[in-house]
């Protein structure tokens, strides 16, 4: 079990009656009236015992390690004045010390309704807000940031949540989930509504959607990136995760929705919505096929990014740009634009806040983030957050064109995550690289040694391939991570670009269940100044495993 996550509480939540609460949603009411006939009312919500404070709703959850029932004399005692739990539950509490004269509501399904009743409790904070959604396998974290930075561009105070961090204005704290728990994320939601905030971008993973996080949110506008292989551990297969993210873009959920089709997930995407979707398109359009309402079009080099154009079947245009490398980094921006507008925003406030603002020129922690520039002998690093095949290829086609030497890969997967995506990264990174060092990614409580070698298949197997066709790719096995890092920088030419893929921004590895401080940018940081330090540094070659 994890550590639960910071608390965030509301100031001015006005205490609710719990008997109204039972009546608004139908529960039923298992303990005896209170006492004195006093009211029982609370003003604000937890499911966690260990970050329970006075005036809560406690609710407590069935779960995979424990049922949250067994936390709720602790939470009642910590000052939680009603627990709302199901039949489970309820039969665990009607023997719990403690709980005498504590009303225990029940629902049939407490994860699904905690959202909801969470925002009743708030006053449906969500609806104080102009609420923007994104899933997709990859790409959620660089839209939302590209969604906060033109939505501030416009002059409104921004919230963001998501993989790297939370924003409510000014203020920045620390994220524990891509999407939070339901109880903090409404939480959140009236703490942003208290300070101001009008605007959230906001990151909706697959795995909450399944969890009835985002229960109690109705989004404005949600948007679809992509979808490809990835967190099949969770969900089982293709179908499962796509229904999974599919969710959000039903009345539930969204009021409309934006859908990035350059491929089959995104036109199913956009065939099973059950909100107005508007469909995104950044490549022509194949014989065939629909017209997409925007098109990207014009993609050029443009500093350190891509200048392009996208256009409305209506004839509204946009000439704006990305600072990010990489064609998928186009297809953020591009659907940044398109939902911001599809919000309701007049083009011309568009063009003029992103003229204003150098384009989607937002920087995203770890991804695609030039550690080093290259010149003065030193080699490009850039450090992304690269961790599945899609986005492997994807950000080493980036980065080819702009890499007068070799293309040099540091990477590894994740472990105790899916499986199945390993040799196919191995795979990638020969087709995409002309070096390739594996390493350790995240190994959590799986042996590294074990999860490179699922790696290493796949690269040798594309090895073998390359070399019959007449390409030779260096791979080698180097761990530590750091030692992986500080090698590929040092035996890297000025030519050379190095990337470094998979963790981004993150900046602790769990290496047997034990956290460990690793930060790639410090490595990359690190080994660049040692190769500073260390002029003609010996030609070391890899070594070719
Ligand atoms: C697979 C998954 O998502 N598991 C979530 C699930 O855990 P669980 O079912 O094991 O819950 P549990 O630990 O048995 O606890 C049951 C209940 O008792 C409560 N409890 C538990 C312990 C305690 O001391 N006191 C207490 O009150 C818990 O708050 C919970 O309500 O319910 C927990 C609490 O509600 C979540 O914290 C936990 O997310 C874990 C931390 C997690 O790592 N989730 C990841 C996989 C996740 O959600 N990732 C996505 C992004 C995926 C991606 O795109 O990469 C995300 O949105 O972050
Ligand atoms: N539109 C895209 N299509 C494919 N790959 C992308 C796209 N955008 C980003 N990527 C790649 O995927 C990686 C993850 O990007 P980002 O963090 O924005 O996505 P994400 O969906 O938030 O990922 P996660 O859910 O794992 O946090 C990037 O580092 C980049 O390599």
């Amino acid at each position: 079990m994890t550590s639960p996550h910071p608390r965030i509480r509301p100031e001015g939540t006005a205490p609710r009656r719990v008997r109204d609460l039972a009546l608004a949603f139908g529960f039923e009411v298992t303990s005896p009236a209170p006492p004195h006939g006093a009211d029982v009312v609370v003003s604000s919500v937890a499911s966690d015992n260990r970050v329970v404070a006075d005036g809560d709703l406690f609710v407590a959850l069935p779960g995979a390690h424990a049922h949250g029932a067994r936390f709720a004399a602790d939470a009642v005692a910590r000052g939680a004045r009603a627990v709302l739990t199901d039949a489970d539950g309820a039969a665990f509490l009607a023997s719990a010390p403690g709980l005498v004269s504590t009303p225990v509501l029940v629902a049939p399904d407490p994860r699904a309704v905690l959202g909801p009743v969470a925002a009743w409790v708030y006053g449906t904070p969500a609806d104080r807000l102009m609420t923007f959604g994104v899933t997709g396998t990859n790409g959620k974290t660089t839209t939302t940031y590209q969604l906060d930075h033109l939505l501030r561009a416009l002059g409104w105070t921004g919230g963001l949540v998501g993989t790297v961090e939370m924003r409510v204005g000014d203020r920045v704290l620390p994220s524990r989930l891509t999407t939070p728990e339901a109880a903090d994320l409404q939480a959140l939601l009236a703490a942003m509504g208290e300070q101001g905030v009008r605007t959230l971008a906001m990151e909706v993973s697959s795995h909450s959607l399944s969890m009835h996080r985002v229960d109690g949110v109705e989004f404005g506008v949600v948007g679809f990136t992509n979808l490809s292989q990835d967190h099949l551990d969770f969900h089982g297969d293709l179908q499962t995760y796509f229904d999974a993210k599919a969710a959000l873009f039903t009345p539930a959920h969204a009021r409309r929705g934006v859908v990035v089709v350059d491929d089959v997930w995104g036109e199913r995407m956009a065939a099973a919505a059950r909100v107005p979707v508007a469909t995104v398109r950044t490549r022509a359009a194949r014989p065939g096929e629909a017209a997409a309402d925007w098109t990207v079009t014009d993609v050029v080099p443009h500093g350190t990014g891509s200048a392009f154009v996208l256009t409305h079947a209506d004839g509204r245009t946009l000439r704006t740009s990305t600072t990010l490398p990489g064609d998928f980094n186009v297809a953020n921006a591009a659907l940044a634009a398109a939902m911001v507008l599809e919000g309701g925003a007049h083009l011309d406030d568009v063009v003029q806040a992103l003229a204003a603002a150098g384009g989607f020129s937002a920087r995203v922690p770890g991804r695609m983030e030039v550690v080093g520039p290259g010149g003065d002998g030193n080699p490009r690093v850039v450090v992304d957050f690269a961790h599945n095949t899609d986005a492997l290829e994807l950000a080493l086609a980036a980065l080819r064109p702009t890499t007068a030497g070799r293309l040099v890969v540091v990477f590894g997967a994740t472990g105790d995550r899916d499986k199945g995506k390993r040799p196919s990264m191995g795979a990638a990174a020969v087709a995409g690289a002309d070096v390739v060092v594996l390493t350790d990614d995240d190994p959590h409580g799986e042996d590294p040694a074990a999860v490179r070698a699922a790696v290493l298949d796949g690269a040798r197997a594309a090895q073998a391939v390359a070399r019959e066709a007449g390409r030779e790719v260096e791979v080698a096995e180097v761990a530590p991570r750091a030692e992986a890092i500080a090698r590929a920088v040092r035996t890297a030419t000025p030519e050379d670009t190095v990337l470094v893929a998979g963790r981004g921004h993150e900046t602790i590895q769990e290496v047997a269940g034990v956290d460990v401080e690793l930060d790639d940018r410090v490595e990359a940081r690190r080994a660049l100044q040692q190769r500073a330090g260390h002029e003609g540094a010996k030609d070391e070659r890899t070594t070719t495993a």
